[in-house]
């Protein structure tokens, strides 16, 4: 297991909220090194003192059920050097402040805009033989951004180690469940192709609105930041055909063949809409970072089928909102209408003629469908495991990153095109109406 890990970003949101609670949360379970070492980087002109406390704040905040002795040890464990990313010396500075020889691995947590340069860096600092890469997500801004993303990569970890293209939704307690509906012996086995299921629906509605982070998302928009990349990916533990073995390497072929079957969605079968104001919450374009020339979409729907014996007749949708009525967060599975036996009682008494199936938090979704919580830190934990164990479970390859732009860039393009009209919704509604 990897014992270094050096945090990019490590003063701002991602890091605050997710990654440093996750790693204190791992810690206290033990799944941590011996001997773990973090090294905080970012902007700031701050020492290891300053850092600590930052640590001790944002563990007191995020992660106060973790016992206050993990939080300490990883207070203890923390360093913290000064980066600037255009001056590669800086980065390799802090690679060294890990101390040892053995493998790194580097989390970047940064805005995208980012990613090359700190890619650069790190391929210029040198990193020792069995390293990582973590990148979030929003990977690339479009097919060609992802394929030079790659590249960048490729060059930075060479034979010395490999990438990883995080995407937390793949660590989500839920989702897991979700796969284990239609495994052997699962609610759905038997019944998972579209000779049952007429449609399914990948829903994630939320009612924060942009708010304080619009300079960032207003640059983003509701296809960059959830759908293109989380509601892909669920998607694809949703329709992939089983993996031929539990290898990563199979997981990984599966997710891939089915991401190479995703019809690109006819233009008439997508929709974009931006929230206008609502109850306390002013208009996107009023927020502050907002040019409302670029037209950045707060909501986005895409229907499409996908092309493999499985799913001949299958709908598929993949939904996404913010400052909505509601957090309606879930997988819906429309059933087609069953023979009296053809389907196990449980799931006839429970949901009609839908199943639903909650992608976050602890609800019940009928038919013994119990999910467990909390999605979000549990997410990471697992995104932190595999990252420094080496496993790629949590994560997307090369090829699976560039195939989830295919389908989805031309209809980025048709909207920059103004070939589909960006619909407005008051913010607390359910969207904008029927389409
Ligand atoms: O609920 P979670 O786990 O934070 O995931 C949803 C979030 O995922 C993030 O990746 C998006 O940037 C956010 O806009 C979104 O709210």
């Amino acid at each position: 297991m990897i014992a270094r890990l050096l945090l990019l970003g490590a003063t701002g949101d991602l890091a605050g909220r997710f990654l440093l609670p996750a790693l204190a949360a791992s810690l206290a379970a033990g799944r941590l090194p011996e001997g773990f070492a973090l090294v905080g980087a970012a902007e700031q002109d701050w020492d290891d003192a300053r850092f600590a406390g930052h640590v001790a704040a944002r563990l007191q905040e995020h992660a106060g059920d973790v016992p206050a002795a993990a939080r300490q040890a990883l207070v203890d464990a923390a360093r913290y050097r000064r980066v600037d990313l255009t001056t590669p010396g800086t980065v390799a500075d802090a690679v060294a402040a890990s101390g040892g020889s053995g493998p790194l691995a580097v989390y970047l947590a940064l805005p995208p805009v980012l990613f090359p340069a700190a890619v650069r860096a790190l391929g210029a600092a040198g990193l020792p033989p069995g390293s990582r890469i973590a990148v979030e997500k929003p990977f690339g801004r479009d097919l060609a951004d992802a394929r030079a993303l790659n590249a960048l990569l490729a060059q930075a970890t060479g034979d010395v180690g490999d990438a990883y293209r995080v995407d937390h939704f793949l660590g989500m307690p839920a989702v897991a469940t979700l796969a284990g509906l239609r495994r052997p012996g699962g609610v759905l086995a038997g019944r998972w192709s579209a000779e049952h299921l007429a449609r399914v629906d990948v829903v994630w509605e939320e009612t924060l609105d942009a708010g304080g982070r619009a300079g960032f998302y207003d640059r983003t928009g509701a296809v960059r930041d959830v759908l293109q990349n989380h509601l892909v990916q669920v998607l694809t533990v949703l329709a992939m055909e089983l993996p031929a073995t539990p290898a990563e390497a199979d997981l990984h072929r599966a997710r891939l063949d089915l991401l190479r079957s995703v019809r690109v969605p006819e233009v008439t079968a997508t929709r974009r809409a931006r929230y206008t104001a609502g109850g306390p919450v002013p208009a996107y374009v009023d927020a502050d970072g907002v040019d409302p020339a670029r037209c950045t979409e707060t909501f986005a729907e895409l229907e499409f089928a996908v092309d493999t014996p499985r799913w001949a007749g299958t709908r598929f949708v993949l939904r996404t909102g913010k400052a909505l009525a509601a957090d309606r967060k879930r997988v819906v599975l429309h059933l087609r209408a069953p023979a009296p036996d053809a389907w196990p009682p449980e799931v006839r008494r429970l949901a009609g003629d839908r199943l639903e199936v909650p992608l976050d938090g602890a609800r019940h979704a009928g038919a013994g469908v119990a999910v467990q919580a909390p999605g979000e830190r549990t997410a990471y934990v697992a995104v932190l495991t595999d990252l420094l164990s080496g496993s790629s479970r949590t994560a997307v390859s090369a090829a699976e990153a560039e195939e989830a732009w295919r389908f989805v860039d031309p209809v980025l393009r048709a909207w920059a095109a103004g070939e589909v009209p960006l619909e407005e919704y008051p913010a607390g509604s359910g969207g904008p109406g029927p389409g």
